[in-house]
């Protein structure tokens, strides 16, 4: 038996290399980045106003107070998406030239003196260097000038380029898991199919005399199977591809051809169910009869205890307990880290790593074990901020909708007395 800590990390080790593909924007989210992303521009890439309201320069506010308010003219509007760049170099500027004929019209005024009306959005031309919302000042002569009463310090509202995203800047760090943010980030900097580690595919095998499909009816002594669907939707949810291969009844023989029609389909294979001391607990044998290359059997955690690790054909064959809760304790907490590996991580992210600290709300029985025990449980935020936990009710490994109430695991140490409400303890949250 190893401990769960060291059978995590065999888990991770045996993982195959992932593939790189691109992939559309929508359809990378909770994918792996495997790039840096380094952005070729800024964002925004010009200076914009976060009001609708009015652009000018500060200057022009000096000394002014609200018995000497400074009086601005407007002399255009900037709609979000107008290009204003013309403008930014005034004096240079053909002045006499058609196209701009509100500048023509003012030629001789000093434009520090002059503003504009601007859009939220909108780009700020370089000679204003402040914003203030239209609520903010006063309107005169049919919106044709506008009055500041109190002095305005540069770059007062003014979006600068770049603020959110600096050209040149490590944006995504490869390995990154994509989030819906990530996405909108890499749209903004105009990735239109990031490169990312490809999905596995995962085939799952579930094995059982018992077992009928969903849709069948259930005869006395049969049960329908729910660990392919349980783990077909985690995986999923992960982002990988999931084939399964069904029921297979308890024949040594029908379990071997399917494992080596599977392995030759698949990138890891997972299989449920067999693994313990029962006469019909072929998995692990059929799996030494073929030559496959065994990692190890058992691990010192309840539940979750028979896990089986292999190796066929350089599939890696994870062989997890048929025990509904069992086989969903060993994929979070043994598995899962394997799996959402991005292709750069040394090391699994351990047990350890991923346990919170936590009050239990609720005390956990002694059980005279020398396995680690992890318990179903809940954790929460509580009103006065402290970090919870709770067991649930039943800790039986046969037992699967508490799944749905639970969101993590408490840990339990090998050898433990009696865990007291009110005493600290380590929490695994499931990353549902
Ligand atoms: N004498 C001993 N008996 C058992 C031991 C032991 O050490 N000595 N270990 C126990 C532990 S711990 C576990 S966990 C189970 C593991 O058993 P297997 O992995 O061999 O699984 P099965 O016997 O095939 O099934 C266990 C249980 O789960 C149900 N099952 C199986 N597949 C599915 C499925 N796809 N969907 C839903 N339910 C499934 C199955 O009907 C059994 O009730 O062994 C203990 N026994
Ligand atoms: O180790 Mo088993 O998975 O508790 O029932």
């Amino acid at each position: 038996m190893i401990s769960p800590e060291e059978a995590c990390q065999k888990i991770y080790n045996l993982m195959p290399d992932r593939n790189i593909e691109s992939v559309s924007l929508l359809s990378c989210v909770e994918s792996c980045i495997s790039e840096n992303i380094i952005a070729q521009e800024d964002v925004p890439s010009f200076c914009r106003s976060p009001y609708d309201g009015y652009a000018f320069n500060s200057e022009a506010t000096r000394n002014v107070t609200s018995t000497n308010p400074v009086e601005i003219d407007i002399i255009d509007t900037v709609p979000a998406g107008k290009n204003f760049e013309y403008f930014n170099n005034l004096e240079d500027a053909d002045l006499n030239s058609p196209s701009k004929p509100k500048l023509n019209d003012r030629k001789k005024q000093d434009w520090k003196q002059t503003g504009m009306k601007v859009m939220t959005g909108g780009m700020i031309p370089d000679i204003y260097d402040a914003v203030l919302p239209w609520e903010q000042v006063g309107i005169k002569d049919k919106e044709q000038k506008i009055l500041i009463n109190k002095e305005i310090p540069s770059q007062h509202n003014i979006i600068p380029k770049g603020e959110d995203i600096k050209k040149g800047e490590l944006v995504i760090k490869e390995g990154e898991k994509l989030t819906p943010y990530h996405i909108g980030v890499l749209a903004s900097l105009g990735f239109t199919h990031p490169r990312v580690y490809a999905p596995y595919k995962i085939g799952i095998l579930v094995t059982g005399t018992e077992l009928v499909n969903p849709e069948n009816d259930i005869s006395p002594g049969k049960i329908r199977s729910s660990n392919n669907f349980s783990l077909g939707a985690t995986l999923q949810c992960m982002g990988h591809e999931v084939l399964d291969f069904g029921i297979v009844g308890d024949s040594k023989k029908k379990l071997a051809e399917k494992i080596e029609e599977a392995v030759s389909k698949v990138d890891i294979l997972l299989t449920t169910g067999g693994v313990s001391r029962g006469d019909y607990d072929f998995v692990p044998y059929v799996l030494e009869e073929m030559k496959a290359k065994r990692l190890f059997w058992r691990v010192k955690m309840k539940p979750g205890t028979p896990l089986h690790v292999s190796q066929y054909q350089g599939t890696p064959v994870i062989s997890l307990s048929g025990n509904p809760a069992a086989s969903m304790a060993s994929f979070h907490l043994l598995l899962a880290p394997a799996l959402q590996n991005n292709g750069k991580r040394q090391t699994a992210t351990s047990l350890k790593e991923r346990s919170h600290a936590s009050f239990l709300a609720k005390d956990i029985k002694k059980k005279t074990s020398s396995l680690w025990r992890f318990v179903r449980g809940k954790a929460w935020i509580g009103n006065d901020g402290v970090f919870y936990s709770t067991p649930i009710a039943k800790e039986k490994p046969n037992m699967l909708k508490t799944m749905i109430w639970a969101n993590g695991y408490i840990v339990v140490p090998p050898d433990s007395q009696a865990i007291r409400a009110g005493d600290k303890v380590n929490f695994i949250p499931i990353d549902k």
